[in-house]
């Protein structure tokens, strides 16, 4: 991996590429450099989602207020009591339904002990189909501040990413934005982890993400970690109103194994409780997931490094191994869940 002193995240090694030249006025002068700037963070993209399947973004379209303000609003509606929260939480996912994720709270601390010490609010679909959140009434601006902010993932910051992701990957200009057109049911999760306690140490079990990518917003304690190459775990030590981006199984298969579906887990703090919020991108239900044909060969599949399946089987497939009570000796297998689809070379 290629190495950029000033820009990684400080004592490891993971890229922190600074977004806003794609965010820069065309015509405004030093359009050349600006070019030049793009083409360079395309590059480590790249390098950065073929090797560790995660980069950092600053200067990414969020403005950092609404960034804090989210954080702040996100840790007084968990700060509640448990009652006010249980108000919340999610009912039975309604039928015809394209998510099966139930919207609301969840305290995953009481629901699913075994597996996670924390508990979370989820958001989403997009849009106001069935199965759209129903949201707290306290904090009273906790919808407001949210919807601003999953405005932002959706319609700037996701967007942005689809396109250099696109890029990287050497596609033809926007492949996989309308590959991907039909998406409608993106999701925001935020999350309270507790601070350890001698019993429960488990922040979250490390796994892959489904989707296309995920981007997480993390407050300042620390503890989300990544599984590099050689089996090091690696903890991404919190850069202020940076985000976290991480490649997710989808785009795994769609580059043919190029870019890494990478794992991750949260690791809880001792001292400290930790906030954060995760975006999932994902791509509507029924879309077929196969290898691009542009990077294999457009006439033969022989250079396919996975079969080809529509997006609901593979949540389905997770949702019957992903059980609450989920052994961890298991977690294994539901992590690489996407190798159920890999060919043998
Ligand atoms: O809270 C975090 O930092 C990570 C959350 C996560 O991995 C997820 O929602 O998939
Ligand atoms: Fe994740």
């Amino acid at each position: 991996m290629a190495h950029h002193a000033a820009d990684q995240n400080q004592d490891h090694d993971f890229e922190l590429i600074d977004l806003s030249p794609f965010f820069a006025t065309p015509g405004a002068g030093g359009d050349l450099a600006v070019a030049k700037e793009k083409e360079a963070a395309i590059r480590r993209i790249r390098e950065a989602c073929s090797d560790s399947g995660m980069f950092l973004i600053v200067n990414h379209g969020i403005p950092v207020e609404a960034l804090d303000e989210t954080l702040a609003v996100a840790r007084e509606f968990f700060a509640g009591p448990d009652e006010e929260k249980l108000k919340w939480s999610p009912r039975p996912p309604e039928p015809g339904a394209a998510s099966t994720l139930p919207m609301g709270y969840v305290n995953q601390a009481a629901v699913e002990s075994a597996r996670n010490n924390s508990e979370v609010f989820r958001m989403g679909p997009t849009g106001s189909g069935p199965g759209s959140t129903v949201y707290p009434t306290n904090p009273t601006r906790f919808r407001e501040i949210m919807e601003r902010t999953f405005g932002y993932f959706v319609k700037t910051v996701a967007p942005l990413i689809e396109t250099l992701i696109n890029d990287a990957l050497g596609l033809p200009p926007d492949l996989l934005h309308q590959y991907n057109s039909e998406r409608q049911w993106d999701i925001l999760l935020a999350y309270h982890y507790f601070k350890a306690t001698e019993n429960k140490k488990v922040g979250s079990f490390p796994h892959k993400d489904p989707n296309l990518f995920t981007v997480v917003l993390q407050d300042d304690v620390g503890g989300l970690e990544f599984l590099r190459g050689d089996g090091r775990w690696i903890p991404v030590s919190p850069v202020p109103h940076s985000l976290v981006l991480n490649i997710g199984d989808v785009i795994e298969v769609l580059s043919n194994g190029e870019f890494k579906s990478v794992a991750h887990r949260v690791v809880s703090s001792r001292e400290k409780d930790r906030y954060s919020l995760a975006f999932g991108y994902q791509i509507g239900g029924k879309k077929w997931v196969e290898p691009f044909a542009e990077l294999t060969g457009q006439s033969s599949k022989a250079m396919n490094k996975f079969k080809g399946f529509h997006y609901n089987e593979l949540l389905q497939l997770l949702g019957e191994m992903y059980k609450p009570n989920l052994d961890p000796n298991d977690a294994f297998a539901v992590m690489e869940v996407i190798n159920h689809y890999a060919l043998p070379d």
